[in-house]
């Protein structure tokens, strides 16, 4: 079938689909987001047969939920409850005025590993991982008279683990502040997700190791100067020092709130105001602590001819993780920069609980 789309772009129509509450088959399920769920949309899943609402196990553990499948729990979905019970399961906003949403009852029997491929793809659409989930007895006959996209367990379970495969779109001179010789590139991913950039200061050359930096998006704090992280203070000192050198390369990967997206991330910045740190409020959510892919971070140094960097950061996790994904780290250094009295907090968690280096 030439014209009709494969199973990387089905994954992806699928993503669009949770985002804007369209239910989609996976498996042998039918599957809504559980934050965008409307009651029409409700209501017409329980006419499928008994629906479960399946979360991360994170997630589980606020609620105090059991969870019987390892890493996400299934919890019946009670027959006299609207909509509104299951955002309320799914998002944390409301938890500490709202203590008695359960007790839940979770399942144990059956086959968990579709709604963990349906809860991946929640979050791979940067939606709170929550997915309201219904067994059918024939997902291709429901999909084709629904009009539903349909992808196999087998599928969105690969799509989740896929390699990453990113092209160089474009690249263009933008003259910086900090150096006139700079080309901006492009880099898009096969399987429709965001694109990605590479800065370009000077020309390194391809056989040594280059100053490097892979920087995660961060609107509040590299566009509004925001005080509450660092991120701003280290995007400009990075690039100022790649000036400085007259070469080096950083990574604008747009992976914001730490894989989680800009809502998510404002739904965790919410909780931190509530008086938990910023690994607790991931964990609420019922994210981990970082939901970051950097395997994005090596394809797209791969992609432009370098195997060897002097890496710009604190966070020891991101240079394991660029050599575990074949990037030659020759060395580290340190970006200490951007520390606020609103973001002491926030530096000392990440310094006590995801081991970076103050
Ligand atoms: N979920 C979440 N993300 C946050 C929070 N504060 C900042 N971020 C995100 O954290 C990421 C910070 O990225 P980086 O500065 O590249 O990474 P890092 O792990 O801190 O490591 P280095 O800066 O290299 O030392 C950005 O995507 C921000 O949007 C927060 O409280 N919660
Ligand atoms: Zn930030």
């Amino acid at each position: 079938m030439p014209l009709g789309p494969d199973s990387t772009e089905r994954i992806a129509r699928a993503r669009g689909d949770l985002r804007m509450g369209v239910p989609v088959v996976v498996g042998g399920l039918v599957i809504a987001a559980a934050e965008t769920l409307t009651p029409e949309r409700l209501a017409a899943l329980r006419g499928l047969g008994d629906a479960v609402l399946a979360i991360t196990a994170r997630r589980a553990a606020t609620l105090k939920a059991r969870p019987y499948d390892g890493d996400i729990a299934r919890l019946r979905l009670p027959a006299d409850v609207g909509p509104g019970w299951v955002q309320a399961v799914a998002d944390p906003a409301d938890d500490l005025q709202n203590p008695l949403l359960g007790p839940f009852v979770s399942l144990r029997d059956g086959d968990a590993a579709p709604h963990r491929a349906a809860i991946g793809l929640a979050k791979s659409a940067r939606l709170l991982p929550a997915v309201l989930a219904v067994g059918i007895a024939d997902p291709a006959g429901l999909a084709s008279a629904q009009g539903l996209t349909l992808v196999t367990l087998a599928e969105a379970a690969a799509a989740l683990v896929d390699e990453t495969h990113l092209a160089e779109v474009v690249s263009a001179r933008v003259p910086l502040a900090v150096s006139s010789s700079t080309r901006l590139h492009v880099f898009r991913p096969a399987d429709g997700s965001e694109e990605h950039y590479a800065v370009e200061i000077g020309t390194p050359a391809r056989g040594a190791p280059v100053l490097a930096r892979l920087h995660s998006a961060c609107f509040t704090g590299d566009l509004l100067g925001s005080l509450k992280c660092d991120c701003g203070a280290q995007l400009n000192a990075a690039l100022a020092q790649m000036g400085a050198e007259g070469a080096g390369v950083l990574l604008y990967l747009n992976q914001e709130g730490r894989g989680i997206g800009l809502a998510n991330k404002m739904r965790a910045y919410s909780l931190q105001d509530q008086g938990f740190d910023t690994v607790e409020a991931n964990h609420r959510l019922g994210f981990e602590d970082d939901e970051r892919d950097f395997r994005l971070g090596a394809a797209i140094l791969r992609e432009m001819g370098f195997s060897a960097v002097r890496l710009m950061t604190n966070n020891p996790a991101k240079i394991e993780m660029m050599r575990a994904n074949g990037i030659d780290v020759v060395g580290r250094v340190p970006l200490k920069v951007g520390h606020t009295a609103e973001n002491a907090r926030y530096l000392a968690t990440k310094a006590e609980k995801s081991g970076h280096l103050l």
